[in-house]
């Protein structure tokens, strides 16, 4: 199932991000948790390539795993910055042969090792390349890309950030998936700035529940998302309680995600951080909302 001929549906979706075990012998723990997930039926999974610097190895394993067993759609996601040419194409080969029909072209997070200036000796150093090398491979995979509701942290300004934007779209990207983002103005007026620019195909909000306070550094690390006062108020009372941090988060998540489809959103994607009883409560909080 091509995730594109979901989004263009009438329906509302519900889907979710897991990531593969950082090391393989986490392997076992990593692997039930995340069949269920799988087990709530979310409109499609998403699995990510090295998010966060984990490991690559086993991608396509999972992906293939979810559809076959729990007939889930999937995303294999696949970055391109830190692989020659010869390893893309062969990681291109093995999607096509697995009839892996979605694929997340990210260029892939800058390790401290490496160095924008050095990317004229890179083979990619930009999404847009994979997205090229994706659509030349032959195979007819259905496309995602990232965007950036508050602007990439590389970027200088954030009409230089959608004009890039639209040069994935033109080459080929399906559809958006955006950052995380804690204030939903954000997505609202980056939403109206990019159909201005011409930008057409669907957008994916993605939310992620902050379900304990450390997760909060790594999540701005990563996207450098503004924190809005009542979410900063929340992690200060509830953060040195377990429970109550997990309660919190999920219903800010939950409060995001309906204040989404009351103003027209169709589409989610929840950064489940491989939690199904956090997924599996945000699905319950919107039972009624998603008809599931
Ligand atoms: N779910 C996930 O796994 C997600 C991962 N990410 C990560 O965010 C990082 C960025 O990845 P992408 O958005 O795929 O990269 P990208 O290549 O689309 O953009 C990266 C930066 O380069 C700029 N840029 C893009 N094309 C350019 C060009 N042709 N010339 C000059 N500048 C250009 C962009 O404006 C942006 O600042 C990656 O680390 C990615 O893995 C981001 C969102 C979701
Ligand atoms: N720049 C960027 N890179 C990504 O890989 C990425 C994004 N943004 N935004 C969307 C999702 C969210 N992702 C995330 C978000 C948080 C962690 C994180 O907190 N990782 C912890 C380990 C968590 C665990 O193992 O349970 C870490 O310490 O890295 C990882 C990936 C992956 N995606």
């Amino acid at each position: 199932m091509k995730i594109i001929n979901l989004l263009n549906n009438d329906r509302c979706t519900l889907s979710f991000e897991v990531f593969p075990p950082k090391v393989s012998s986490s392997f076992d723990e990593v692997k039930p948790a995340i069949e269920k997930i799988a087990q709530l039926k979310p409109s499609f999974m998403s699995v990510t390539y090295g998010a966060g610097g984990g490991t690559s190895r086993f991608t396509l394993d999972i992906a293939e795993d979810i559809r076959n067993r729990y007939s889930v759609p999937t995303m294999a996601h696949l970055t391109c910055v830190s692989s020659t040419r010869e390893t893309v194409l062969e990681k291109i080969n093995e999607l096509k042969k697995a009839g892996i029909q979605n694929v997340m072209a990210l260029r892939g997070d800058l390790t401290p090792e490496m160095k924008l200036s050095d990317a004229k000796h890179w083979d990619y150093s930009h999404a847009v390349d994979l997205i090229r090398e994706l659509k030349n491979s032959g195979a007819d995979f259905c496309i995602g890309c990232a965007c950036y509701p508050e602007v990439h942290p590389e970027s200088q300004h954030q009409t230089d950030d959608i004009f890039y934007l639209k040069e994935k779209v033109d080459a080929g990207c399906d559809f958006m998936t955006t950052q995380m983002f804690f204030d939903n103005n954000l997505l609202y007026n980056f939403l109206y700035k990019i159909r201005e620019a011409g930008i057409t195909a669907p957008v994916v909000p993605g939310i992620m529940p902050i379900t304990r306070a450390i997760q909060l550094k790594r999540a701005i690390e990563l996207s450098g998302s503004f924190i809005p006062q009542r979410f900063k108020a929340m992690v200060d009372r509830f953060g040195g309680d377990d429970r109550a941090m997990a309660q919190a988060g999920i219903a800010y998540a939950t409060d995001q995600i309906i204040d989404l489809y009351a103003n027209g959103v169709k589409h989610v994607h929840l950064y489940t951080m491989n939690k199904p009883e956090i997924a599996r409560a945000v699905m319950n909080n919107l039972s009624s909302i998603i008809g599931k």
